[in-house]
């Protein structure tokens, strides 16, 4: 029993055994060049807390969990958090906003992209930034380099974006090839157009007390917006983030703790993650495993959003593969009062605020209120 676990043995046994739960009648997928976030190395966690499996089921298997039986039993069922149409929501908000600001002082943000190689992922993720940039009236400039380029031939596309007015924001996509230092590469792009908010300036800024970052982190910030527009109180809860990435767990905790939550991470050396996260008021689930958050971890009516995005192989699926959350769906939404849905959930967020970011950028840059 997955509970019984949790008090014996470690973060890591769990995590494989949820997983391997999940995955009892399933297939296992293996090299699948597709857009998400783990292969993308933006949960880079993930290969820590279960490198054997990828698997994941098509519908969860039965849990052991009595929490979850009496919740079944009741059909209660979650609000689903519409992150897609907020977003759009958002992108028209957006869009208003520099409608006025061309009216007034005749500029538009622009947004630089830096993509290096050939990942499949990459270039999607790419291409749907483009065109939402393109659907708020952003400029968007696109440097495509080769696979095998040098650092500092990136470095010097940097340098003349970091000089270029009309360049706001600039974003360098995510992983870099091996032969590269991402951290120098990051810490070359100024700190007034790091639109993506992961130089150490902004991350320290966001975890001292009175004192603002230029820029916070996409994903973590489209967590908490959807947090606020869907009305949900932060200050007071209990909030578990799970997973310590640079990208999102931990920006995603400072943004919580900022919020005035008391925030725990749980992470793949911990002893009781099942136990702890089952505290949580707030539960934002970051590691790039699929359906490994079961139902049973889940406190009744708390809020669940789910940052995973993880391909399955799914033979019904024209693309060959589907996308699922690291949150096991079907359990966690009898439980939860409120969910995000994968795809359709965090994803369009993390591009809304994307744009946002490089809205603030130029508005800053030209002193526009
Ligand atoms: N410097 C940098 N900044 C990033 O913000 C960054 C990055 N590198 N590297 C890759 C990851 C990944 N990422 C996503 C954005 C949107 C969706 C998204 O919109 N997803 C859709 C599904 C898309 C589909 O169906 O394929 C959804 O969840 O509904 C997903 C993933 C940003 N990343």
């Amino acid at each position: 029993m997955a509970t019984a676990a949790v008090a014996t043995s470690s973060a890591a046994t769990i995590f494989n055994s949820a997983a391997d739960c999940c995955a009892r009648r399933v297939f296992l997928v293996t090299n699948l060049q597709v857009p998400t976030r783990s292969s993308s190395a933006f949960l880079r966690t993930s290969r820590t807390i279960n490198s054997h499996s990828r698997a994941a089921s098509s519908i969860c298997t039965s849990s052991s969990s009595s929490v979850v039986n009496a919740a079944m039993a009741t059909e209660a069922s979650a609000k689903v958090i519409d992150g897609k149409s907020i977003a759009k929501e958002i992108r028209e908000e957006i869009a208003a906003e520099i409608s006025r600001m061309k009216e007034s002082i005749g500029i538009v943000p622009g947004l630089a992209v830096i993509l290096v190689g050939e990942r499949k992922d990459s270039a999607t993720y790419v291409r749907n930034k483009k065109k939402a940039c393109e659907s708020v009236c952003i400029k968007s400039y696109e440097v495509h380099l080769a696979e095998d380029s040098t650092e500092r031939e990136v470095l010097e596309h940097i340098s003349s974006f970091n000089n270029d007015p009309s360049v706001h924001g600039i974003l360098v996509q995510l992983p870099l090839p091996s032969h590269m230092n991402e951290q120098n590469v990051l810490n070359a792009v100024c700190t007034e157009k790091d639109v993506d908010g992961f130089s150490p300036l902004n991350i320290g800024r966001l975890a001292m007390r009175d004192r603002e970052p230029l820029f916070v982190p996409c994903t973590p910030k489209g967590c908490i917006e959807l947090l606020h527009r869907c009305g949900i109180t932060i200050k007071g809860k209990r909030a578990v983030v799970i997973g310590r990435s640079n990208i999102v767990g931990m920006p995603a905790a400072l943004l919580l703790q900022r919020e005035d939550a008391t925030v725990t991470i749980v992470h793949s050396r911990t002893k009781n993650p099942e136990e702890i996260t089952r505290e949580a008021d707030i539960v934002i689930s970051a590691v790039g495993q699929p359906n490994m958050v079961r139902g049973s971890w889940i406190k009744p009516g708390a809020v669940v959003i789910d940052v995973g995005i993880n391909p399955v192989e799914d033979a019904k699926s024209p693309r060959g593969y589907r996308l699922v959350g690291d949150v096991c769906y079907e359990e966690a939404s009898k439980i939860a009062s409120a969910i995000t849905p994968v795809p359709g959930g965090v994803g369009p967020m993390t591009i809304a605020m994307l744009l946002s970011n490089t809205l603030a950028a130029a508005k800053r840059a030209h002193k526009f209120e």
